[in-house]
């Protein structure tokens, strides 16, 4: 047997788990898992159902005997092999933590993820991906250079035919046409606890306001910079006593804790787009 991986969102009224049942279980698919959510602001649906099929049954048969009822629902949904891992980009500028982390967490097992590369705007980190084992990039940028990087930046995630890129504190603005052309598809780890403090030097911003908690954020990127749909969050507490450096010291770890707790919530294909927020199944 295999576990297929049902993502949907719609409309919401009366009868939708019904037909989502009655259509996995039309195919074959016998229910493992199942959440549902209805947003009463916006009156959308949103459900995860994880089933199990025969191992020799084929996403596209799934895909085919679905559509119907997608159709009849407007939904928008997507089915995955729940064995199949996603294909990860990781991004990284000149603080390698969060980097560290993903890589420790993909070495021992905690992350189902194939990592592609590993991708820069400096040179710091390339010995840290050999001793991976995984392929490095340098793309340097300049103000004056930014759409060239970008576009062979484009041409590397479609060329590694990547799922999911990950900004593990990569520390340059996209632009819109990029935000954009890889929206749901870009997580960032901010260093704030969102919306607090959005933009540069967060934890200057935070020491200034005399805050008591720090946090970190993982956010899809929009163009709207860290305004993107939030995935995870958590804080830690501080004192007057601490200086700005003490406070990025003591949030690194936050960060590493909260992109890698998203990073998996997406590659197990638990968090739906709902506008500009999303909805978790944990
Ligand atoms: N389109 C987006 N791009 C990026 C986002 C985002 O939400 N949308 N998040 C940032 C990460 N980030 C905070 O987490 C961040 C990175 C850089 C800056 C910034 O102002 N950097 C430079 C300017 C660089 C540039 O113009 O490209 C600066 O310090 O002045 C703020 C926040 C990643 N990208």
């Amino acid at each position: 047997m295999k576990t297929l991986v049902l993502t949907l969102s719609c409309a919401d009224r009366m009868g939708i788990v019904a037909a989502v049942g009655s259509a996995i279980a039309a195919q074959g698919g016998n229910i493992v898992e199942s959440g549902q959510y209805v947003d009463r602001e916006n009156g959308r649906f949103f459900m995860r159902v994880c089933c199990e099929v025969e191992e020799s049954g084929s996403l596209e048969a799934f895909r085919k005997g679905f559509s119907p009822v997608g159709a009849e629902y407007s939904m928008r949904w997507e089915v995955h092999d729940a064995a199949v891992k996603p294909r990860v980009m990781i991004m990284v500028s000149q603080q390698g933590h969060c980097l560290n982390d993903l890589l420790y967490r993909h070495g021992t097992g905690q992350l189902p993820m194939e990592l592609t590369s590993i991708l820069s705007n400096h040179d710091t980190f390339r010995r840290r991906a050999e001793h991976e084992g995984v392929p490095f990039h340098h793309l340097p940028v300049t103000a004056a250079s930014k759409a060239e990087q970008e576009a062979k930046l484009l041409e590397l995630i479609r060329e590694q035919r990547v799922d999911l890129v990950i900004l593990a504190r990569y520390m340059q603005i996209l632009s819109d046409d990029l935000s954009k052309a890889l929206s749901g598809r870009v997580i960032n780890i901010h260093h704030s606890f969102l919306p607090s403090f959005k933009g540069a030097r967060p934890y200057h911003q935070a020491h200034k306001r005399g805050v008591k908690l720090i946090g970190a954020t993982a956010h899809y990127v929009t163009a709207a910079l860290d305004e993107g749909p939030i995935i995870e969050q958590d804080v830690q507490r501080v004192d007057h006593s601490m200086t700005a450096e003490d406070m990025a010291a003591i949030g690194r770890d936050t960060e590493c804790q909260v992109l890698a707790r998203a990073v998996r919530l997406h590659l197990e294909h638990r968090v739906l787009l709902n506008d500009d927020r999303t909805v978790v199944f944990h």
